[in-house]
């Protein structure tokens, strides 16, 4: 069925298990998604940015979600992904989604609280749960793109009043992660000191990490191997988000690690089958690098597999 966050963060919460929030776009990335869920038997959240929804349609997203739980059985939680207005929200929570998230990272403090608190009540009276951001995420991806020097990591302090102001469900705190897939100009680092001190001051508000993607090596050289050039990508080592998820960390977002899986596996097929032109000829191997993909992440890295 569609399901909220609410049961399977309440488990991430007390255990050190966190549950994977891939991002979805079209029907092989959900088809290889939900068959590693499945196989994994874990909780899982299908997440859709503003992107995805101009790209394959509201209507299409919420069928294909539809006929992975008719297909599987799975329980699936169906989340919009930096939802930038109070508009997007209540489209999304009026179109059936069971989760919303309101990023106002962007706004003063008290703007965002007055917009998160906007659409809690909206959510909440439709059964659907809600996620802000407070802190500001550095990196480009899609449209979310912040200056550097304007990143602002997470005060504990201010994630204390905000969630008691707002009554938000969960919340998205920056502690050195970003979006896309050049996360990092030196070593990998998350302050992890402030992770502990944010889940010390909120300990029954559930944490969301944004930008948690690895971009595992073999990835990036096996895109570039085959044609591509992403010269000096570099993620979030696995080993981190593990730890994150026994500090209070109960949702990881993946965008960027599936995005490469699957295009390291069709620019090999392109290059090594230039008479081929029958698309499921490499959609089909890019839907398998997905499921692969996110079943390490829930068996290796999540550590969610049975939860
Ligand atoms: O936090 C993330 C994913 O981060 P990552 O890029 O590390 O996979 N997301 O919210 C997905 C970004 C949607 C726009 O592309
Ligand atoms: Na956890
Ligand atoms: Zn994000």
């Amino acid at each position: 069925a569609l399901v909220t966050t609410k049961e399977m963060f309440e488990k991430a919460l007390k255990s050190d298990f966190a549950v994977g929030a891939f991002n979805v776009n079209n029907m092989e990335i959900i088809q290889g998604i939900v068959e590693a869920a499945a196989e994994e038997k874990a909780p899982l959240i299908l997440q859709v940015s503003a992107g995805a929804r101009k790209y394959a349609k509201p209507a299409y997203l919420m069928k294909l979600v539809e006929a992975a739980i008719l297909d599987t059985g799975l329980d699936i939680c169906l989340h919009l992904d930096h939802g930038e207005d109070f508009e997007i929200c209540k489209k999304c929570v009026d179109d059936g989604f069971t989760s919303v998230m309101i990023d106002g990272s962007k706004h003063p403090f008290e703007e965002n609280i007055r917009l998160t608190k906007e659409v809690v009540e909206y959510a909440h009276a439709h059964g659907v749960v809600v996620e802000a951001e407070l802190g500001k995420l550095a990196g480009v991806e899609d449209n979310i793109k912040v200056d550097q020097k304007a990143a602002t990591y997470t005060d504990p302090e201010e994630a204390a009043e905000f969630v008691e102001r707002t009554g938000v469900d969960s919340l998205a705190i920056a502690i050195g992660t970003s979006h896309g897939a050049y996360k990092f100009s030196g070593d990998p680092s998350l302050d992890f000191e402030r992770l502990k001190k944010i889940h010390e001051m909120i300990p029954n508000t559930p944490l969301v990490l944004h930008g948690a993607s690895t971009v595992l090596p073999e990835f990036v050289d096996k895109c570039n191997a085959y044609g591509g050039s992403i010269p000096g990508a570099k993620g979030v080592p696995e080993d981190m988000i593990t730890e994150a998820a026994k500090h209070g960390i109960c949702k990881v977002n993946i965008d960027t690690d599936l995005r490469l899986a699957m295009t390291a596996e069709v620019r090999k097929y392109l290059q090594e089958n230039p008479s081929d032109f029958d698309p499921r000829k490499y959609l089909g191997p890019a839907r398998d690098a997905i499921k692969a993909m996110v079943q390490h992440k829930i068996k290796n890295v999540l550590k969610a597999s049975g939860q």
